[in-house]
């Protein structure tokens, strides 16, 4: 298509969208039937949106305008969809879902990694209690929300992810762990990020000065550079490599999820994989309107674009959950916070809302007045689970869910007020809700893929590839120009502070 054919669809989306929610429901008897989609032991709910029986029909004729549908197949077909670094995406193939013979790629590397599991189970580099993960954006994200929202019952192995390079953080860590019972897995796809390289280093120490006669007998590299890792010291036979084209906040799936798939169990961790498999089947195959991240997507586009709202909300009512908006930041904000389009264009409007969000109920007694009164429109996610994630008298999970519940109802009806403003609730205010079955390895997997496969519907309307990150380039690159006390380019603002940690 065209780009006047595409500008004519975002033109015909950009005039919609002023009916209340109110107004949406008594108009439209059939939303929920039309708007409610249930996938792989998920719910997903996006009744109390804007998106119109008209505007859903225009959202539809921009994925058919933008190519979306060829886009999707190029992702599946591993074609070289990430254009500004010339590689494919296959993420998908890590579960089963792509080109076979990157889905027979991604299962002997699943095959290694399980191997390497049975041996340490097996005890074959000692009796391991803690396992220390080291790694940072796309190689701990992941595996660290995995271990938080499934981990917690398993009793396997102690998992601490430590990302920051912070001293501080790893200390934490040392303080926690016996050197002698600890394996330390380093995560980095390109095996050369300061952070990770500076704690893998001191974690080498700490094993050396616990007493640990040889520590690089105790190391696993999870990367996409095997090399780097035989280079810096890694014996070959413990590196656990996976593919280039898996981009770092699309790993867990690789041997990224290592730790993941110790503090689990090798079943845990293949379910984790079914489960996403079920969404790219789903995300594959059903049509435009009944699509869970196609329609997502459209929402996110259409308070984005069409309601000028800058950031999107995201609630997880559920404690195992916690960790999932800054997963989600890194996968949103990283993916699609971009300015050009795939041919270096301005992209002319706005893309990746800002992620936030917390744990509901706590955000309620925090920042919900915001939500419910204040100047910005922000769409809220609520995420929860039917099945408890607690053993105690059941009025904790249903105090969880009315709650969880009576947000998205009290943001959308809202409650007049005429003699008293300072108590009126405008209402209008959009929610989508997605509630899960239960929390476990299945679910999480259909709900992080869901995520992922949203992420690129938006790109794909958007016309931006999601795959890059280039912005993360050059504070790095201005660090390291700093720590080697290269300061004549800089400004006098960062040289004082430069000055004044130096003495
Ligand atoms: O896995 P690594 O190569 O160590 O990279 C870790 C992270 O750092 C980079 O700066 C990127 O912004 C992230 O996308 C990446 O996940």
């Amino acid at each position: 298509m065209t780009d006047g054919t595409i500008e004519a669809a975002w033109k015909a989306i950009e005039g919609e969208g002023a009916d209340t929610l109110t107004a949406l429901f008594e108009t439209e008897p059939d939303r929920l039937s039309r708007l409610v989609v249930e996938e792989a032991g998920i719910r997903f709910d996006f009744a109390k949106t804007h998106l119109s029986r008209g505007l859903l029909d225009k959202f539809v004729a921009l994925a058919e305008a933008t190519g979306f549908a060829k886009a999707r197949d190029a992702l599946f077909a591993g074609e070289v969809v990430n254009t500004s670094e010339g590689r494919a995406a296959e993420h998908p193939a890590e579960r089963g879902s792509g080109a076979p013979d990157s889905v027979a790629r991604a299962r002997s590397l699943h095959q290694r990694m399980r191997a390497l599991i049975d041996a340490i189970e097996a005890e074959a580099m000692g009796p391991i209690a803690h396992v220390l993960h080291i790694g940072i954006g796309g190689s701990a994200l992941g595996p660290h929300l995995l271990i938080d929202a499934l981990g917690r019952d398993a009793d396997r192995y102690d998992v601490e992810v430590v990302s920051n390079v912070d001293g501080a953080a790893l200390e934490a860590a040392f303080r926690r762990f016996d050197p002698q019972a600890t394996l330390v897995a380093v995560a980095s796809k390109t095996f050369t990020t300061t952070e990770t390289m500076l704690n893998a280093r001191s974690a080498l120490a700490w094993l050396e000065e616990g007493g640990v006669e040889d520590p690089f007998g105790r190391v696993v590299a999870l990367t996409a550079a095997p090399d780097k890792a035989i280079e810096w010291g890694v014996d070959e036979t413990r590196i656990l490599p996976f593919g280039e084209s898996v981009g770092g906040r699309y790993s867990l799936w690789s041997s990224i999820g290592f730790p993941a798939a110790l503090a689990l169990g090798w079943d845990g961790f293949e379910s984790l994989l079914e489960g996403a498999a079920a969404m790219d089947r789903h995300f594959r195959l059903a049509p435009p309107t009944r699509n869970a991240p196609l329609l997502a997507a459209f929402v996110d586009r259409l308070y984005a674009n069409v309601k000028g709202c800058e950031t999107r909300g995201l609630f997880a009512y559920d404690e195992r959950l916690r960790l999932l908006p800054s997963y989600l930041q890194q996968l949103e904000m990283e993916s699609n916070g971009k300015s050009v389009t795939r041919d270096g264009q301005p992209v002319g409007r706005a893309t990746a809302p800002i992620t936030w969000g917390g744990v509901g109920t706590d955000a309620q007694h925090a920042v919900f007045q915001l939500l419910h009164q204040g100047t910005h429109l922000v769409p809220v996610e609520f995420i929860a689970s039917i099945e408890a994630g607690d053993t105690l008298d059941e009025a904790h999970h249903r105090q969880l869910l009315v709650n969880c519940f009576a947000q998205g109802a009290a943001l959308m009806a809202g409650r007049a007020n005429a003699e008293d403003p300072a108590r009126a609730y405008p209402g209008n205010r959009p929610s989508t809700t997605l509630l899960l079955d239960r929390v476990d390895p299945a679910t999480l997997g259909a709900l992080i893929a869901f995520y992922e496969h949203r992420t690129f519907a938006n790109a794909a309307l958007l016309g931006i590839n999601p795959f890059d990150q280039f912005g993360v380039e050059l504070g790095k690159e201005i660090a390291r120009s700093l720590d080697s006390g290269g300061t004549d380019a800089f400004d006098s603002s960062t040289k004082a502070l430069l000055a004044r940690i130096s003495g």
